[in-house]
């Protein structure tokens, strides 16, 4: 298990090019289906790439957009992944773009939650361009070592949104599975800095996905290119 891996000079170019070539990816998918899905991060690393996706010119109009997973939180709140995309992604070109909610209606319980997002993802499946995140603590999406479901989550017969509890997230999540992310077409996983590069390397090191979730993306049958900048 050796993923390609893509290194840049600095943090701005990596946003500039890897926007660039999710931007192609989507385009040729366009060109054949007349429309396509991108599922992105949340957090804390992928704003600059986001807003560089905002401006490339590409018929956002045909471009259904979801985060990879939500924290269950008012959408406005500011842990809201929600809203990270709405003031980086959702503008100038890509304003047009439409946006495939994961937040639930207020007062679901994390399970229904699951259930009512999973609604509005189904029919946008499967996913064209993937792009994750990678925590130092080798989670990806809110597939967390530690969560309450995660062996579930990365079952062939995993459901499409799973809610998910770790110890190491703040609040009750809500997750794109395993399945859903390694069968998407094209698979970016985006990290800064040699502690997540080290994350890395210790995810290669171990042979299970339990204790690296992140080696569930890293086995996809496509694989999976790892972008990163120090
Ligand atoms: O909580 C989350 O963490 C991961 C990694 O985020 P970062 O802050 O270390 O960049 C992110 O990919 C995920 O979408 C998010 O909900």
């Amino acid at each position: 298990m050796t993923p390609r891996m893509v290194r840049y000079d600095s943090r701005a170019q990596q946003a500039q090019r890897l926007a660039r070539t999710c931007v192609a990816q989507l385009s040729q998918t366009i060109e054949a289906k007349g429309h396509a899905t991108l599922a992105v991060p949340g957090g804390s690393t992928p704003g600059p790439f986001l807003e560089a996706m905002s401006r490339e010119k590409l018929d956002w109009s045909v471009v259904r957009v979801m985060l990879t997973d939500e924290r269950l939180v008012p959408a406005d709140h500011d842990r809201a992944n929600a809203k990270l995309l709405r003031e980086t992604l959702l503008q100038n070109e890509a304003a047009a773009a439409r946006l495939i909610q994961l937040n639930p209606t207020p007062g679901l319980t994390p399970e229904e939650a699951a259930a009512e997002v999973t609604e509005h993802v189904l029919p946008v499946l499967p996913l064209d361009v993937c792009v994750l995140g990678m925590g130092a603590d080798m989670h990806t999406a809110s597939l967390f070592p530690g969560g309450d479901r995660l062996a579930e989550a990365l079952a062939a017969t995993a459901p499409t949104v799973i809610p998910m509890r770790a110890p190491g997230a703040a609040e009750p999540r809500l997750t794109l599975t395993a399945p859903v992310l390694q069968t998407a077409t094209h698979i970016h996983i985006l990290i800064q800095g040699q502690e997540k590069h080290d994350a890395l390397d210790q995810a290669l090191a171990t042979t299970s996905a339990l204790e690296a979730p992140i080696r569930a993306i890293l086995a996809a049958p496509a694989g999976a290119t790892v972008h990163y900048a120090d």
